[in-house]
């Protein structure tokens, strides 16, 4: 581990992953790298530089990829692991983790998220503010839980999927990798092919 922490993306999803940060208070210092050429403080904390420069920093920070979009998050982790980044999990501590619960490298575990027993979340995963997430759950890598989503017991997400704010998924459910749950949707049968699915119960739209 090291004594600074850089967070690449400065904006909303990358402010409160630095909110969460700051809160763990294990590092020195707290940056951002952004694209924004115009950004150069972003929640009181300093933007250094943009978001290709990642590799000028891997010495002396740990880095966290704060961007909310699944595929491009995946890449920059990829990437960071590819050239020997210490990538940290950050966990709020005001989230209840259950025992034997399980969470990859570079997943953020937010304010207010209750994770039961036995559950296992992959690398780079979004864990939003105030979902819930029952036993057994398997979450794959860079999946995104939106704020208020609950997944029942045994429930399990393919990767690179985003499950819309406040979704609710029944107990016993697999949904393949790359599924978009619109906002509100629930879930009560098997989602076996990707696609965009919205409504009470989820229905395919795309
Ligand atoms: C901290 C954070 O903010 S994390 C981010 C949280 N964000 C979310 O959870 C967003 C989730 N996204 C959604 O729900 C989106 O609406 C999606 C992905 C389902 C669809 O998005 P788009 O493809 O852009 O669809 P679009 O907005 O054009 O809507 C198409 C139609 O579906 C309807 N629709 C869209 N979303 C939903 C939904 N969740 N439930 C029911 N109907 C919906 C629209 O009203 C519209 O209907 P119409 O044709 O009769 O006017």
């Amino acid at each position: 581990m090291n004594k600074n922490l850089l967070i690449i993306g400065a904006s909303g999803h990358g402010k409160v992953v630095a909110d969460i940060a700051l809160k763990i208070g294990k590092w020195d210092s707290i940056s951002f790298l952004d694209d924004n050429k115009n950004k150069k403080i972003s929640m009181g904390l300093n933007v250094i530089g943009n978001t290709t420069r990642f590799v000028d920093y891997i010495k002396e920070y740990d880095i966290f990829v704060g961007i909310g979009n699944n595929k491009i998050r995946r890449e920059i982790y990829n990437t960071l692991k590819q050239i020997g980044a210490s990538i940290p999990t950050l966990i709020h501590p005001n989230s209840v983790i259950g025992s034997d619960v399980k969470v990859g490298e570079g997943t953020v575990i937010m304010a207010g998220v209750i994770i039961n027993c036995c559950t296992t979340i992959g690398k780079g995963c979004i864990i939003n503010t105030g979902s819930t997430l029952d036993h057994d759950n398997e979450l794959e890598n860079f999946v995104h839980l939106s704020p208020g989503v609950h997944l029942a017991g045994s429930v399990k997400i393919g990767s690179d999927s985003w499950l819309g704010v406040g979704s609710v998924v029944k107990n016993n459910i697999e949904i393949v990798e790359n599924t978009t749950l619109g906002a509100g949707a629930v879930v009560v049968k098997d989602i076996n092919e990707a696609g965009v699915y919205i409504g009470i119960p989820a229905r395919r739209v795309k």
